[in-house]
């Protein structure tokens, strides 16, 4: 769409907690761009949710379902996607992400990841004894791999997900060359 505001696809990736759905959404509706987030179309595909996709398959079926959707939904034409936290572990997703639009990293404090998370029984790796441990465990591991990906890094720690929206608007349009000034 030639008139749209910020043509292209935004990706967002980083930890559970750190607001890709939540801040994808409304990126989204400010840029006039369809909304995918890649674990509700698992969900919708499969017709079930998250954890039991994780019961009955295992990580590792639950990550195959996942590198097909990235792949499938990454073609796509100005969309936001919101990825989920552990997409960045497969190789193949980093390369698609990179090579099909602009890759944002939300970062954020374990801290903040663990406060935004604590109530959610949604997330099947945080059902542990010590959620804030297997935090820190992940952040270790993956911190590498988003900034490997990332065109972008945002800080999301004491900031409200309006701001956060308006502050990626406004960072895109800075390097977007399209963008009016
Ligand atoms: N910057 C923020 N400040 C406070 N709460 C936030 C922020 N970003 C997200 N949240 C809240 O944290 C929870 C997790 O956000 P979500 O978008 O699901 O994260 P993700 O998709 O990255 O796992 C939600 O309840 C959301 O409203
Ligand atoms: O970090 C992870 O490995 C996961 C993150 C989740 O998405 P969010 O990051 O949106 O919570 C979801 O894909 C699944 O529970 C696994
Ligand atoms: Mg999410």
């Amino acid at each position: 769409m030639s008139g749209m505001k910020l043509p292209g696809n935004f990706f967002l990736v980083g930890l559970m907690g750190a607001g890709k759905t939540t801040i994808g959404r409304a990126l989204a509706r400010a840029t006039d761009h369809v909304f995918y987030d890649s674990d509700h179309e698992i969900e919708a595909r499969t017709g079930v949710k998250i954890p039991l996709i994780f019961e009955v398959e295992g990580e590792a079926g639950f990550r195959e379902r996942e590198a097909a959707m990235i792949d499938e939904l990454s073609t796509l034409k100005d969309i936001v996607l919101a990825t989920g936290g552990g997409a960045v572990i497969n190789p193949q997703n980093r390369a698609h992400l990179r090579a099909r639009g602009t890759v944002i990293y939300l970062r954020a404090s374990v801290d903040d990841l663990y406060a935004r998370t604590m109530h959610d029984r949604n997330r099947p790796l945080l059902q542990t004894e010590n959620p804030k441990q297997r935090l820190r465990e992940l952040f270790e591991v993956r911190d590498p791999l988003y900034r490997e990906v990332a065109d972008l890094i945002i800080d999301t720690s004491r900031q409200t997900v309006q701001h956060l929206a308006q502050q990626l608007l406004h960072e895109l349009e800075l390097k977007s060359p399209h963008a009016p000034r």
